[in-house]
């Protein structure tokens, strides 16, 4: 169900002392699995941000290929359309703008059922579902080893996408369908094999896929429609709604980064091997080098997955069972998202079968399984990392936010508590309280003053002087600041009370407003959003001074 993302009074004040966000400790290990903190891993995606954006917006990364209607095999998705232009995808149409490795006629071959097969006199171009690397032929592709099908990328009715046009955000897809997709695909965790000691693997497929939902729900509230400004920017309310105030789903996130991240560690070995076709090879890998030499290899640690008798059996099972969540993604019924899902499953996928295949292997058999990744595997496997880090990138930009917000809720509502009708009443009778103490004191004071004169002039043997029976010129001031303190105190109550009632009509027409606007999204079907300015809680909007 949907989170409300309307933040209550007694939330704020509840968040007024609670200013933990996400209530995780950043310096501890992300997973039993992961020796490296929240905080290690924000420094290393720090560091890497800018070649990794640069490499993805690169012509080599940045498109896609994948038959985008392929028949869902799991039920019949004629069901929920999304109907949304946001849902939409922009293929390709003016050829002419490509780079050469990406024309028609070179694309062509994809369409021509036997690509797969080696031949000699071919450019180590053309072959683009492979790595084009040199010296290496295509070899028949196993399916043994692969945990998605990597056939998605090379049918006849599949299309190309420049995925910097085609942006993963808010969608406005969502509602039962969407539902359904999620939850057969936390259904497929039901593990069959290895009820007990393999938890580990359970573990893992979950965090993958909690990670990767929790990932999505991030880009789109980072890119969230705002309806009235026409404007695609953050929405807090909807990331805390759906990520920020589950801890466990913002360290899935986290803990898929560091999978993808050793992954790709894993194949820096074979990095000189690849091929990315003459014209980018260099950049490219100085690019891929530069950012694979940020991370290590304790980031993960995947010998702790599968690490008893069962595992192979269990390993199987894992394949098969994460196989079908990236065939759920043809279910998918809004373009936009099978394809954004598409290309993250691949690349988990990818990742899984780099971690796990080559991990026992000997040399011989892992330079064949990284020789026959195809270009779309990596693709896919970099452009989940790109999305993984814009997730961790914006829980960070979502923290600041969400900082700000507290404070600017900490500083009205503490000058709501200084300021309001109560406190000034009882200002005034700490001041009134202050004057009768002050007059009490000098009192006291001239008293003291005079029975120590007294003392003094006893000592001396001297006559004493007279008491003086007018008040002193200071207690005189005391009087007149402490009425004018008074009548301030009142003034302000009056203010205030008058501000209350201006400000009652419109705090009405909000109320009205917000309850509309949640009543028309529920009515058109979308997630139930409020807009920032509705969700301002309306005490902290009452402008007191
Ligand atoms: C493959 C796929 C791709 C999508 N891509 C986009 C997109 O690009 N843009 C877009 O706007 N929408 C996208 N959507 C829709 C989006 O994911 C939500 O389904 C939709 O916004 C409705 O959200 P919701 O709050 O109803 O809950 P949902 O996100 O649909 O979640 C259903 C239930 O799962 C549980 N849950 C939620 N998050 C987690 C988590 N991280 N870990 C564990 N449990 C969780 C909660 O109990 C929740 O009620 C996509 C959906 C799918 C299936």
């Amino acid at each position: 169900t949907t989170n409300t993302s309307y933040i209550s009074n007694d939330q704020a004040l509840n968040a007024f002392n609670d200013t933990h966000f996400c209530k995780l400790d950043r310096n501890d290990n992300v997973s039993p699995s992961c020796n490296v903190t929240f905080n290690e891993l924000n420094a290393i995606n720090k560091n890497i941000r800018d070649d990794l954006s640069g490499l993805l917006k690169s012509d080599f990364f940045k498109y896609f290929r994948l038959d985008l209607y392929k028949q869902c095999s799991f039920w019949d998705a004629n069901d929920g359309l999304c109907l949304n232009r946001a849902c939409s995808v922009d293929v390709v149409e003016d050829w002419d703008k490509l780079p050469e490795y990406w024309q028609p006629e070179i694309l062509g071959s994809f369409n021509n059922n036997t690509m797969k097969e080696a031949d000699d006199n071919d450019d180590e171009c053309k072959f683009l579902d492979q790595l084009c690397q040199t010296g290496k032929k295509p070899v028949n592709i196993e399916d043994t080893i692969n945990y998605c099908d990597i056939n998605d990328f090379n049918g006849k009715d599949a299309v190309l996408i420049d995925l910097t046009a085609n942006p993963e955000r808010f969608t406005g897809y969502g509602g039962k369908q969407a539902g359904q997709i999620w939850s057969t695909i936390y259904q497929d965790n039901c593990f069959t094999i290895g009820e007990t000691g393999e938890s580990l693997a359970k573990d893992a497929f979950y965090r993958l896929v909690s990670g990767f939902h929790a990932s999505i729900g991030t880009h789109l509230s980072k890119e969230y429609l705002n309806t009235k400004t026409g404007k695609w920017e953050p929405n807090l309310d909807l990331f805390m709604a759906r990520i920020g105030n589950f801890p466990d789903r913002v360290t899935n996130m986290y803990f898929n980064y560091a999978v993808v991240a050793k992954a790709l560690w894993k194949i820096q070995p074979y990095l000189p091997e690849f091929s990315f076709c003459d014209l980018v090879n260099k950049e490219i890998k100085n690019k891929m080098d530069n950012v694979i030499s940020q991370l290590d290899t304790n980031i993960f640690n995947e010998d702790l997955v599968f690490a008893n008798d069962l595992s192979l059996t269990l390993k199987d099972e894992f394949r098969s069972r994460f196989k079908n969540v990236t065939k759920i993604m043809d279910c998918v019924q809004c373009d936009r998202c099978r394809l954004w899902g598409k290309i993250q499953t691949t690349g988990y996928a990818t990742a899984l079968k780099i971690l796990f295949e080559i991990n026992d292997a000997d040399e011989f058999t892992k330079q064949d399984i990284v020789g026959k990744l195809t270009k779309y595997e990596l693709i896919a496997l970099l452009q989940t990392f790109g999305r993984l880090s814009e997730s961790i990138e914006s829980v960070n930009m979502f923290e600041k936010m969400y900082g700000k917000r507290l404070n600017g809720t900490e500083n009205r509502l503490s000058s709501f508590f200084q300021n309001n009708f109560f406190s000034i009443l009882k200002k005034a009778g700490k001041s009134i309280r202050y004057t009768i103490e002050n007059i009490n004191n000098t009192k006291q004071e001239k008293e003291e003053n005079d029975s120590s004169q007294a003392h003094a002039f006893e000592d001396l043997k001297v006559p004493q002087p007279k008491s003086v029976s007018k008040p002193a010129a200071g207690v005189e001031n005391k009087w007149k600041k402490g009425w004018n303190t008074e009548i301030n105190n009142v003034l302000e109550a009056f203010n205030f009370i008058y501000r209350s009632y201006v400000d009652l009509p419109r705090n009405i027409w909000k109320l009205t407003m917000t309850n509309a606007y949640k009543f028309w999204n529920k009515f058109i079907g979308v997630a139930d959003y409020v807009s920032e300015e509705m969700q301002e809680p309306i005490s902290y909007k009452l402008d007191i001074k």
